[in-house]
């Protein structure tokens, strides 16, 4: 700021009717008081610079950490409503935004508005009149920006979320990319996103034309002031109220202004676009951290009578917390009375009053129609929902009470489609563990020997190394069960739920895969959503569920007995399948 002042000197110098000597001498003091000016300021445009960008881009990795940690810890409802692709969006397009304002912007913001500051300040100080005709400016841009801010900040969260919405259609159909292609219907999904995309395209549209608009305004409010300076100033020096040396400090302050106005006017656009971006990122945020928190605190608190400081219960999904018994888990797992209804489809009642006791170290076979919530007693025993009326009881304490995380350390599970990792074998069966980084290869070859898995792995030219790909998709399916089994190995649970795949393996690839899951359910409280005839049979016991709760249940012969009894017809419908070897 000090530089038009110094060259308003300079100029005065130069026109004072002085010695050629003296005027050399201020010109060299002045141009060395200069020289130290600039120096100072590159030191400080230097420090500028470095620390906000280095800041900023902390800010940005705390934004996605606090974002990411929020996401992994919401409840499974809200999974169930959110797509993936919108939470990456979030995650990326997102905090970039919120992240390059806060960088860039703030640093360039802070710059110019010091530098108009000071500008008018040292205005101000040159001629008070001037001054004030120059100032004439602010109250117009300020109508303006409000108008304009408060649409840009609207818009930006409007495109923001088309572009949350376009990268859903986009992440869901590049993951499926095999079921788009047996369909043929790469040409429809690109139409769909190019549609989603022009959407997006055309809310920027809108933007730029407000852009533009404010922009050029502001400029040429800018631009009026100046004449209106130049005017008023040179009509001024005329009559010696000013000096040509003040005139020209003047200007120079107010084409500083001027710039750092138009720094000012980016630094708030970018300022309520960030605005705009970080909506959606507060509402995940704060969904967990204060919403989720409270009404979970207090859950706990009237469940348990204590309060758990880091007491977050799992039924919202938040893992830690609650109470961990202390005495070794027998298995007794009753389901008293149980009414549920997903959060995500509130009308529909899947169960009302199921009751269902599953004895330490037996096998219970669930069975009956599609859709009848067979897979959901899994969940609702795994914490992922929590009964609406009722209770599921581990060993007589309500699962309620239980931290999720020990609970869920408890059961293993072998889905219907087991989900594997996009690492290699090794780690996705360490991945059973509690904690992955301390397996030893012994644990993970005896593991895969159990499950059956140990040879198929060996021929791989990478061994245990091998990377299964997206999802595991590299395995065949069989395979693919073989690890999960070794990971659910690996975890040594005491209780186990199967979810028996429904599609056929080839016989042999069947048979390992029920030798290995015989072994699995050795000694351990099994609940196995069973397809198969066979697993039927070897089960203790059968529970057919059906509208809701257990209609039926018994041993294979006890039900089939039951004339008019569903199972029976399920048998009979051959729901139920018979294996290959005819069992
Ligand atoms: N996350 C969810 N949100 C809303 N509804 C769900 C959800 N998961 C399942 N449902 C519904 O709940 C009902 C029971 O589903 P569930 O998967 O437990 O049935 P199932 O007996 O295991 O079926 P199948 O034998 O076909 O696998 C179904 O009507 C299903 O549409």
């Amino acid at each position: 700021m000090a530089v038009p002042f110094c060259i308003g000197k300079v100029i005065d110098i130069i026109y004072s009717p002085s010695e050629q000597e003296k005027m050399k001498e201020k010109l060299t003091t002045f141009c060395q008081i200069m020289v130290g000016v600039f120096i100072v300021g590159a030191v400080a445009n230097f420090g500028r610079v470095y620390l906000m960008s280095v800041s900023g881009n902390r800010i940005i990795n705390r934004l996605r950490q606090t974002l990411f940690s929020s996401i992994m810890r919401q409840e499974m409802g809200f999974f169930d409503k959110t797509k993936t692709g919108e939470l990456v969006n979030r995650l990326s397009a997102d905090t970039t935004l919120v992240g390059q304002s806060v960088t860039q912007n703030i640093s360039d913001g802070l710059r110019a508005v010091a530098q108009a500051t000071g500008g008018v300040g040292m205005m101000m100080y040159v001629s008070p009149k001037l001054t004030g005709i120059a100032l004439l400016i602010v109250p117009p841009v300020s109508i303006m920006a409000r108008y304009y801010g408060r649409f840009l900040r609207a818009i930006t969260k409007d495109v923001q979320d088309s572009l949350a919405n376009t990268t859903q259609i986009a992440e869901e159909k590049i993951s499926n990319i095999r079921t788009v292609r047996a369909f043929g219907h790469e040409t429809t999904e690109e139409d769909r996103y190019n549609t989603g995309i022009k959407h997006v395209l055309d809310l920027t549209y809108k933007e730029a034309l407000m852009r533009a608009m404010f922009f050029g305004s502001v400029g040429l409010a800018g631009n009026c002031v100046v004449l209106s300076v130049f005017y008023y100033g040179g009509t001024m020096m005329t009559e010696s109220q000013i000096s040509v040396g003040d005139l020209s400090a003047f200007l120079l302050y107010a084409a500083y202004i001027g710039v750092s106005l138009g720094g000012m006017t980016s630094f708030y656009s970018e300022m309520m676009k960030g605005l705009g971006a970080s909506t959606r990122l507060w509402e995940l945020t704060d969904r967990t951290l204060l919403y989720q928190y409270m009404v979970d605190i207090i859950q706990v608190v009237i469940i348990t009578g204590r309060y758990h400081p880091g007491g977050i219960p799992g039924g919202g999904g938040y893992p830690g917390g609650g109470l961990i018994p202390t005495s070794p888990v027998i298995g007794n797992i009753e389901f008293n009375d149980v009414r549920f209804i997903y959060p995500s489809r509130d009308d529909v009642v899947i169960f009302d009053k199921l009751s269902l006791l599953v004895p330490s170290g037996s096998i219970t076979a669930v069975v009956g129609p599609s859709g009848s919530g067979k897979s959901t007693v899994g969940s609702l025993l795994l914490r992922y929902y929590d009964p609406s009326q009722g209770s599921v009881t581990l060993d007589g304490e309500d699962i309620k009470k239980i931290d999720p995380t020990w609970l869920r350390g408890q059961i293993g599970t072998v889905s219907q489609e087991p989900v594997l990792f996009s690492c290699s074998v090794r780690d996705n069966i360490a991945y059973g563990s509690q904690d992955p980084t301390t397996v030893t290869d012994e644990e993970i070859y005896e593991a895969a020997k159990k499950a059956n898995a140990y040879h198929f792995i060996n021929s791989f030219p990478d061994k245990f190394n091998t990377l299964v790909g997206e999802r595991g998709q590299t395995l065949s399916g069989g395979q693919r069960q073989r690890v999960a089994i070794a990971r659910a190995i690996l975890k040594n649970p005491k209780i186990l739920i199967l979810d028996e795949a429904t599609s056929a393996l080839d016989a042999e690839s069947e048979y390992l895969v029920h030798e290995a899951l015989e072994r699995l359910m050795v000694g351990r409280t099994v609940i196995t959503i069973a397809h198969r005839l066979s697993t039927i049979k070897s089960a203790d016991q059968i529970a057919v569920i059906d509208h809701g709760h257990v209609s039926e249940i018994g041993s294979y012969s006890q039900l089939m007995d039951i004339p008019d009894g569903l199972f029976r017809k399920l048998v009979e419908r051959q729901t139920i399948t018979v294996d290959v070897n005819g069992s």
